[in-house]
């Protein structure tokens, strides 16, 4: 293959199965334990995966809908993603770092500022997800009784990145003089006030830590509606989306680059990388045993608040029925999706779950080493993606199982480049240099 295969990681919690903490070989302490994301993002470095991807939410999102889910969850414990990858990049040396953070609960001089932080740090390896959250419990540890509505939360969003980049460049990269023989430090003319003032921010500035080219975070976006690919187009480096067919992923890609172009920006500036969580094995059948063998661990309290999560309280609708038009979708590209998988594949409400369950909203895929090699292929050539955020069902269980029996076909079929230590994370995402 002559484009290059981009690899994101994306490591929360424990993995992406709702019931993977009951495997037997399961640390369910991993996701409160630094040394399981030591090791993870170690062996995911060497394996040749560009970043490792933090998704986040600032509140416990998990419901007891119907009782006694919340006990069988386990995505409460956590830990904060910037926290976490700040002490991941110094026993990491190239692997980008990417967490989300939300723009509807927080202010952009502390996310200019974390982030700033994070890629002087490690040395360039910092990115930010930019988000808007979608829950009411992130609002009530905010001092605000809902959410906000999805225009609130976008006009907000698109002024908060502004002005986070504003905060970048608030340095010259010729700022910083360190003269110790005429006692000048910093140039102060070559730093500059930003004097923000908007319809949901004031923010006057210069930052107070530089950020060069080198060091700059990369702005990484998710959220698939006008409005979030809109702030995709106009400042994303990278897009992570979770389209679950190759149709529609082909058209989203193909949409969001006309919209860059748009926007004065080169299509190939912006890389799209798009969700799965891989069931693999030697042959299809091995796969569909493994994934088997996950979903008996599922609950059936626990199942059902998946669907909640995603797609509002579908309980007054019967178990064994169709899956109903959303009328209270949390977030709304996903319940489309869901929806929309749903339909095509003519799936009750209690399998509909099961899917969910299995990959919490990314594409699942059930497939021999070969034939997802086959399909991840497939994707790239008809341009539907430019690489896979990788959202294995339990870690480090089912990464290493990626690593042992996934990677040697990818680089057999040359879709993953060889970089030696040292390349930089732009050059890793085959970006053009900032
Ligand atoms: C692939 C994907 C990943 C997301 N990850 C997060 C996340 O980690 N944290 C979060 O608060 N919201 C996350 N979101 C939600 C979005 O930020 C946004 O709030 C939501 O998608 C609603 O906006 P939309 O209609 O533009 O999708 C994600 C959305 C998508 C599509």
């Amino acid at each position: 293959m002559d484009k290059p295969v981009i690899l994101g990681l994306s490591m929360r919690y424990l993995g992406y199965h709702a019931a993977g903490w009951r495997h037997p070989q399961a640390d369910p302490s991993g996701s409160i334990s630094f040394d399981h994301y030591r090791n993870v993002a170690t062996r995911a470095e060497k394996a040749g995966f560009a970043m490792v991807f933090l998704a986040d939410g600032v509140a416990i999102r998990a419901q007891d809908h119907p009782h006694g889910a919340l006990a069988q969850s386990s995505q409460l414990a956590d830990l904060e993603p910037l926290t976490l990858l700040s002490a991941l990049s110094s026993v990491t040396t190239d692997i980008g770092l990417v967490a989300t953070a939300s723009t509807t609960y927080n202010e952009p001089y502390h996310i200019a500022r974390k982030y700033a932080s994070l890629g002087r740090i490690s040395g360039g390896r910092a990115g930010w997800n930019i988000v808007t959250s979608w829950s009411d419990a992130e609002a009530r540890n905010f001092g605000m009784e809902q959410h906000p509505d999805y225009e609130t939360r976008y006009g907000r969003a698109r002024e908060f990145v502004d002005v986070v980049t504003k905060l970048w460049d608030s340095w010259d990269v010729d700022a910083l003089k360190w003269d110790k023989r005429d006692a000048i430090f910093q140039d102060p003319a070559k730093i500059h006030a930003i004097n923000h003032k908007g319809a949901h921010f004031s923010v006057s500035g210069p930052l107070d830590i530089p950020v060069t080219p080198a060091t700059r975070p990369l702005l990484v976006q998710a959220g698939a509606s006008q409005a979030g690919m809109e702030i995709a187009a106009r400042h994303a480096d990278i897009v992570y989306a979770v389209p679950h067919d190759i149709e529609t992923a082909v058209q989203y890609r193909q949409t969001l680059r006309d919209m860059a172009r748009r926007h004065g920006r080169d299509p190939d500036s912006i890389k799209v990388l798009t969700g799965i969580t891989p069931y693999v094995g030697q042959t299809h059948d091995d796969a569909r045993k493994l994934y088997e063998t996950y979903n008996s661990l599922i609950p059936p309290e626990l199942g059902l608040s998946y669907l909640y999560a995603q797609m509002g309280d579908l309980s007054a609708f019967p178990l064994d029925g169709p899956v109903p038009e959303p009328t209270d979708a949390r977030v709304r590209s996903i319940a489309n999706n869901l929806l929309k998988l749903a339909r095509e594949k003519n799936l009750t409400i209690r399998e509909l779950y099961g899917v969910i369950a299995a990959g919490f909203g990314a594409r699942v895929s059930i497939s021999s080493a070969q034939g997802l090699v086959d399909e991840m292929q497939a994707w790239m050539e008809a341009g539907a993606c430019d690489g896979f955020n990788i959202c294995p069902p339990l870690l480090p269980l089912e990464l290493d199982r990626f690593i042992d029996l996934v990677i040697p076909h990818m680089h057999a079929r040359g879709m993953l480049p060889a970089f030696t230590s040292g390349t930089g994370l732009r050059r890793r995402m085959n970006l053009p240099e900032g």
